[in-house]
């Protein structure tokens, strides 16, 4: 299976202390893997230098073969939710229209870099993807509510029908179900498990005993980075990167 991410031996910090250290990750297409670790772990950063919105002091990363910036409109990007303006006065249907700036008019993705992109009519083209992707998430009788009178899983389902309207290759989400019920949680992990039939899925999670349900690898992220299959994750594993006051959390498979 051929591979969308390779980083290799990068090094990151946002100041004198080091964040991420010695990380090495290999993706392959059509994966579903899980980024689990403690607050502050660095899993946050990692998924903006996969985007392309840092760059490592050392070390290489190539996304779809090549330098993450270049990549970045072929990502659909969940940002971690807490950081969405709620009370921003706009639709549902207005904020999924924006995932389609960065495709022109022919649905092609446009050339040039996202700063220099002009907003546009929306073609019927675009008018249709805007449908199909809220239709996806189950959001189309909510199209014309604003966003600012959302619950937290219909925002999530908003924004994630934003990040595929642009129909990316690898989807990105930073912990999707925080400060959402566990109904809803299932709900869209379900939701993701049929998208992953068409494109590489990340996600950042807390619940290394949940998402081992549904992805088959889990990358373990506390300043560095360790791979486990979701088969030979234990206590162990997740005392060792939680530290020695976690609660053992049932995993089966
Ligand atoms: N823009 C920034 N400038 C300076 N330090 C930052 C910046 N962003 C993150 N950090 C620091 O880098 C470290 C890693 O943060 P990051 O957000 O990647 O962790 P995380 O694992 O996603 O955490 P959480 O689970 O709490 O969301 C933290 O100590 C954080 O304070």
């Amino acid at each position: 299976m051929s591979r969308v991410i390779d980083i290799h031996g990068v090094n990151f910090s946002y100041g004198s202390v080091p964040t991420l250290t010695g990380i090495d990750l290999e993706v392959a297409d059509g994966e579903f893997l899980g980024i689990v670790g403690p607050n502050a772990g660095g899993k946050s950063t990692l998924l903006k230098l996969i985007l392309g919105l840092h760059k490592p002091q050392s070390g290489s990363i190539k996304v779809l073969g090549q330098a993450p910036h270049l990549a970045s409109r072929l990502l659909g990007y969940v940002p971690q939710y807490p950081s969405f303006p709620r009370d921003f006065p706009i639709s549902v249907e207005q904020v999924v229209q924006l995932g389609r700036l960065g495709i022109d008019r022919n649905g092609r993705q446009s050339e040039g870099k996202w700063h220099a992109l002009r907003p546009r009519r929306l073609s019927s083209g675009d008018r249709e993807a805007v449908q199909r992707s809220l239709e996806e998430v189950e959001a189309s009788d909510i199209a014309k509510r604003q966003i600012g009178s959302l619950s937290g899983g219909q925002l999530q389902r908003v924004l994630l029908a934003r990040a595929l309207v642009s129909d990316p290759r690898i989807l990105i989400l930073d912990e999707p179900t925080a400060n959402i019920d566990q109904r809803m949680e299932s709900e869209i992990f379900d939701l993701l498990k049929s998208l992953n039939d068409r494109m590489t899925i990340l996600v950042v999670s807390h619940d290394v005993a949940f998402i081992s349900r549904y992805v088959s690898r889990v990358a373990c992220i506390n300043r560095t980075l360790i791979c486990h299959s979701t088969d030979n994750i234990d206590g162990k594993v997740i005392q060792d990167l939680y530290g020695e006051h976690v609660r053992m959390i049932a995993h089966s498979h």
